[in-house]
C-alpha cells in the first residue's frame, strides 16, 4: 500500500432536495483515527458520503495529498483507495464469509493471483478465519462487523471509513473490534462516525464535533478533555463526555438570543 497522508474537505457544500445543508466545512483527516460526533441529523453520513467519492459536493474540493479528487469509473481513481463499512451493511446473509470477501476482492480489482491471499490475511487480521465458509447471516452482530470491515480492507485501502462502527455491538465485541480500528489506523487514514463517547476516548486522536451540518469544534482528545477544564484525569471517557456537552451547550447558548441566556 502506498500511503496517503491526508484526505480534506475543502468548503464543501452538499444540499438536498428538502434544502438541508451541509457546509461549507473544511477539515484535514491525517493518518490515524478521526472521530466525527455529533447529534441525529447533524450530517456525519453525508460528510462521510463526501469522503468517500460516492457523494458529489455541490461545491467545495475533496482532496487526497493534496491534489483534488476527480471522480472516474469505480473501481479505479479515488474510491479504489477507499475502504467503506456502512452504518447497515445489506449484503446477503446466505453469502459464506470467504465467498464475500472473495467477490469484494474482485469488485475491486485485486490482482487474481492475489484475491486467495488477500482474502486469508483479512480473515486473519480480522480474526475471522473459522467462519471461513459460514453463511453471514450466521453470524453474531460483532462477528459481522468484522467481516465487513474485513471486506472493507481486503483490497488495503489507503483510507478506511466507518459509519457508527460499534452500534449494536457487545461491551466485548466493541473492545475487539475498537482494537482492530487502532491497528487498522497506524498507517492509514481512518475516519468514524459515532456517538459512543468510548469509541472517541479510546481511539480518536483528532475529534470533529458535528452539528446542524457544520463542523463546530476540531481538536484532539487532549484539547476535549481540557474543554471540560479536567485534562490530566485518568477517566478519558468521562472527561471526553463533559467536553463534548460542554461545547456542544456553548454554541446552542451563544446562538440564543442574549435575553434568554
Ligand atoms: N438522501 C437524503 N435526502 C434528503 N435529506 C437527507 C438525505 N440523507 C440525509 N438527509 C438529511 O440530511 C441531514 C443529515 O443527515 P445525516 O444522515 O448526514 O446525519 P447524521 O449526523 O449521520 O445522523 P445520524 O447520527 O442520525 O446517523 C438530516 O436532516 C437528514 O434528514
Amino acid at each position: 500500500m502506498v500511503s496517503s497522508d491526508t484526505i480534506e474537505l475543502d468548503e464543501v457544500v452538499v444540499r438536498y432536495r428538502s434544502g438541508w445543508q451541509l457546509g461549507p466545512v473544511s477539515a484535514t483527516f491525517p493518518v490515524g483515527v478521526s472521530a466525527l460526533v455529533g447529534p441525529n441529523g447533524a450530517g456525519k453520513t453525508t460528510m462521510l458520503a463526501v469522503l468517500t467519492g460516492i457523494k458529489r459536493p455541490k461545491a467545495g474540493t475533496l482532496r487526497r495529498d493534496g491534489q483534488p479528487v476527480r471522480r472516474r469509473r469505480e473501481g479505479s481513481g479515488y474510491r479504489a483507495h477507499i475502504g467503506y463499512v456502512p452504518q447497515e451493511c445489506t449484503w446477503s446473509p446466505s453469502w459464506p464469509v470467504e465467498d464475500f470477501l472473495t467477490f469484494c476482492a474482485r469488485m475491486y480489482r485485486v490482482p487474481s493471483t492475489q484475491v486467495r491471499h488477500r482474502c486469508q490475511g483479512v480473515m486473519s487480521d480480522l480474526n475471522v478465519g473459522q467462519f471461513a465458509h459460514q453463511p453471514i447471516g450466521t453470524l453474531s452482530g460483532g462477528q459481522k462487523r468484522r467481516v465487513f470491515l474485513a471486506a472493507a480492507l481486503v483490497h488495503d485501502p489507503e483510507v478506511l471509513i466507518l459509519d457508527e462502527p460499534t452500534v449494536g455491538l457487545d461491551p466485548g465485541e466493541r473492545i475487539s473490534f475498537r482494537r482492530h480500528v487502532v491497528e487498522q489506523a497506524a498507517s492509514r487514514v481512518v475516519v468514524l462516525s459515532t456517538h459512543l463517547m468510548d469509541d472517541v476516548a479510546l481511539s480518536a486522536d483528532q475529534v470533529h464535533l458535528v452539528d446542524g451540518g457544520h463542523i463546530t469544534w476540531s481538536g484532539t482528545l487532549p484539547e476535549l478533555m481540557a474543554a471540560a477544564g479536567e485534562s490530566d484525569s485518568q477517566d478519558h471517557v468521562s472527561v471526553a463526555e463533559r467536553g463534548y456537552l460542554h461545547l456542544m451547550q456553548g454554541r446552542a447558548e451563544s446562538e440564543l438570543p442574549e435575553g434568554d441566556r
